[in-house]
């Protein structure tokens, strides 16, 4: 993992953030988490401060194809950040995470920050999200945390999504939308996922996960 990086844009505490449920105890999304100014400095920041490495398009033994530019950062600060601005607010506020966790309590952000790049043709195939340790504060995660840096008016394609049954019958599709959050559960819990290729544009994520005490 890279060393810590510091200047991050800055970022405002939200106050008036609005959860859907896709998913009981399973699937959340929060829109407008970051405002489109945030997404847009965040991205120019990317741009001119950070190095993605494009991953190879064959896959390790027994991982999903993922195609596409990254970069894995240990940051606990911008983690903190991200947490304080509204993601605890939302956990807290939010009575079916919360009893997602128990006997645990959702306590912060891994400082785990993981940035995805994804151009046309570019995706990650089917995979589920493991439980991981925080190396920095030894708390385990519960819940995948995406963030949307860009939407429909920078892209086509690149929908992450959730299939309810291994069968892959029935699914919940998220379209990125810029500036929303999505929360989904993961490790023993976590849903057969995908995010389709990427046909137009460019789609940029931010990933964390939801550390529980
Ligand atoms: O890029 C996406 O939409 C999904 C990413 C994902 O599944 C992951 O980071 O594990
Ligand atoms: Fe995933």
């Amino acid at each position: 993992m890279k060393p810590t990086r510091s200047k991050w844009p800055k970022l405002f505490p939200k106050s008036d953030l609005q959860v859907q449920e896709l998913l009981p105890g399973q699937i959340y999304t929060i829109s407008d988490f970051f405002s489109v100014k945030e997404c847009d400095s965040l991205i120019s920041y990317i741009e001119t401060n950070i190095h993605l490495q494009t991953t190879p398009a064959i896959p390790k033994r027994g991982e999903a194809l993922r195609s596409n530019d990254r970069i894995s950062l240990s940051d606990v600060n911008f983690a903190d950040t991200l947490w304080s601005i509204g993601i605890d607010q939302i956990v807290h506020s939010t009575s079916a995470i919360r009893k997602a966790a128990l006997p645990h309590t959702p306590a912060g952000l891994n400082s785990n920050i993981r940035i995805y790049r994804y151009t046309p043709g570019q995706k990650f195939e089917c995979h589920y999200d493991d439980t991981v340790k925080d190396n920095e504060t030894g708390m385990w995660s519960e819940w995948t945390l995406l963030i949307y840096l860009t939407g429909e008016e920078d892209m086509a394609g690149g929908e992450t999504v959730f299939y309810k049954t291994e069968k892959k019958k029935s699914s919940v599709v998220v379209r990125p939308m810029k500036g929303t959050a999505l929360l989904h559960r993961h490790g023993a819990s976590c849903l057969l996922h995908e995010a389709k290729e990427v046909t137009k544009g460019v789609k940029y994520v931010l990933r964390s996960d939801v550390l529980v005490d």
